[in-house]
């Protein structure tokens, strides 16, 4: 498993690091298997997986329920587990007790906190729970940011180049910029001497992240510009209609799906 060191050897490398998300056990094995760096147990699973229309409605028992499945089906991968709406920035003290439940519970190699919570951050390394800020567009905040790019004036720009310093700071491990100007994304990624993971923020972070159901079109909602599809999941519809169709006209299940054992004969013990 590559440790929190060798993601900071790639980086210096500048060898880029892959991370995808993966919220049940299935998915963790491919993604391992794929040999892709690390695992991110995304909010994004109440949208991709519940049907929610915002993260907002994920609690911190579904990270949990989702992050245990995903161990179980990565216990090679580093994972990162996110810390759902709600269970920061209500007092340091519940705070805490949610960021040690959660790494904890899930076994997770680091937690991911939305926003400038740089106390929380600062706390959270004091115990030892590894954490990876999240900057930019923040999507627990679409009531107040929507899902517009970030940073696009020269002084919001600067603010993003300060609250990423700060995070450095506070002691987190990791940052994930989301949809930002690629410029901006390069500069705080040379800044920074923690690995800079981007999504929507250009080719020049020190790693990217994409959503596995976007990846495999496997959600099929509106889909941002920074998503590339590689595979496709939409003939899982047609398997299943095809399926339906066979039950209904008594065709499966044919012969090769049935176990050739009779129990009732003409003879009896
Ligand atoms: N399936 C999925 N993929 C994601 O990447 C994702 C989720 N769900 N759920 C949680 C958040 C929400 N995210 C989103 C959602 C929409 C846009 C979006 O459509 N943005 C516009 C920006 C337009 C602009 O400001 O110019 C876009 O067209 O890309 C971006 C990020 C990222 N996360
Ligand atoms: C989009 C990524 C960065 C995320 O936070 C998620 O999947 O929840
Ligand atoms: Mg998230």
């Amino acid at each position: 498993m590559k440790k929190l060191n060798d993601l900071m050897t790639m980086k210096q490398n500048g060898t880029k690091i892959s991370m995808m998300t993966a919220y049940d056990y299935p998915s963790a094995k491919q993604v391992e298997a794929a040999g892709i760096d690390i695992i991110l147990v995304g909010d994004s699973l109440g949208m991709t997986v519940l049907g929610y229309d915002s993260t907002v409605y994920v609690t911190l028992n579904d990270m949990i329920h989702h992050g245990r499945a995903a161990r179980r089906g990565a216990p090679e991968t580093f994972i990162v587990v996110d810390m759902p709406f709600g269970s920061v920035g209500v007092s340091m003290a519940a705070d805490m007790q949610n960021a040690v439940r959660l790494y904890r519970e899930t076994a997770a190699d680091a937690i991911k906190i939305e926003g400038a919570h740089f106390e929380l951050i600062s706390q959270c390394r004091l115990i030892g729970v590894p954490v990876v800020s999240h900057l930019g567009l923040t999507p627990q905040s679409v009531g107040i940011m929507g899902y517009s790019v970030q940073a696009k004036s020269k002084a919001a720009a600067e603010q993003l180049l300060q609250e990423a310093q700060a995070a450095e700071k506070a002691g987190a491990v990791m940052l994930v910029l989301e949809a930002v100007p690629s410029d901006l994304a390069a500069l705080i990624s040379r800044t920074v001497t923690i690995p800079v993971i981007g999504i929507g923020a250009g080719i020049d972070t020190d790693g990217q992240v994409l959503v596995y159901h976007d990846v495999l079109q496997y959600a099929t909602e509106h889909r941002p510009k920074f998503v590339k599809v590689y595979g496709d999941f939409t003939t899982g519809i047609e398997a299943l209609h095809q399926f339906h169709q066979e039950v209904r006209l008594g065709q499966f299940p044919s012969d090769d799906y049935i176990y050739n054992i009779k129990v009732l004969g003409e003879e009896h013990d």
